[in-house]
């Protein structure tokens, strides 16, 4: 994220911080979560999915992995502790803030415009022919349209609707270039729009509302 960059209600440590609702009433930031060198854990793990997503392991290299990856998920198992207090989603120095489970985006800029980001999707989020699954550009823009949302309105959004229109292909294993900017403020109410290009070319658009949660919602 860029220095002086705005951002949505937060809070650096959360333990004091009552647990209002399905989501928090701030948003967690952190950069010391999972250790120095969690960025790097996180980036083996998508290299994990790269590769699975290809491979076509014969029967023995299945067998022995089989037995590495049960070992390396009990060994995981054993670290795991409550969303609240999970390095992933709140380590705003990594790659979609450490979260594995989005396309990783690094935020380049927030202001009065909006959220601007470089976004990669990667060959785990193969649609066919070498273009992103939509759905994982729906999960693009909706992390960052709740961000540019949460900007906006200063708290906490849910998603109530979110449309994506394709207008080309989105490329894997490249930087595209994401923003998301609440067009509306309504009350509770962001109506939040976004782009993704390659470059010139338009890949997708998003048309969103995001609702700021009131105090103890679900
Ligand atoms: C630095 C780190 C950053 C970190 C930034 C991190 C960003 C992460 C963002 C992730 C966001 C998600 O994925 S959230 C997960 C996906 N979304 C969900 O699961 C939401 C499920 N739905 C719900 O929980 C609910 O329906 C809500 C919260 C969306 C709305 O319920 P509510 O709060 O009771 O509000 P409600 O009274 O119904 O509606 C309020 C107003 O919005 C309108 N409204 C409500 N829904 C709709 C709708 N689908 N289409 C049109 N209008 C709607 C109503 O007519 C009303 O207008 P009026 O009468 O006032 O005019």
């Amino acid at each position: 994220m860029s220095d002086g960059a705005s951002s949505p209600e937060t809070t650096t440590e959360i333990e004091e911080d009552p647990h209002e609702g399905g989501f928090r009433a701030h948003t967690a930031i952190t950069t010391e979560r999972g250790g120095p060198r969690y960025g790097e854990f996180s980036e083996q793990v998508r290299a994990l999915m790269d590769n699975v997503r290809y491979a076509c392991p014969p029967p023995e290299v299945a067998d022995e992995l089989i037995e590495q990856l049960a070992a390396i998920n009990e060994k995981l198992d054993a670290t795991r502790i409550d969303e609240w207090h999970s390095p992933s989603g709140t380590r705003i120095d990594l790659p979609a803030r450490g979260n594995i489970t989005l396309p990783p985006f690094e935020v380049t800029d927030v202001n009065d415009d909006g959220v601007f980001a470089t976004v990669t999707f990667r060959d785990f989020h193969l649609g066919g022919n070498k273009a992103a699954h939509g759905g994982h550009v729906a999960v693009a823009f909706d992390d960052l349209g709740g961000y540019a949302s949460a900007v906006a309105i200063q708290g906490v959004c849910r998603t109530a609707y979110l449309t994506v229109q394709y207008r080309s292909i989105t490329p894997l294993n490249t930087p595209l270039q994401a923003h998301t900017w609440a067009d509306r403020v309504d009350g509770r109410k962001v109506f939040t729009k976004g782009a993704i290009y390659d470059g010139d070319r338009l890949c997708a658009e998003m048309d969103a509302l995001f609702i700021k949660l009131n105090p103890g919602q679900q």
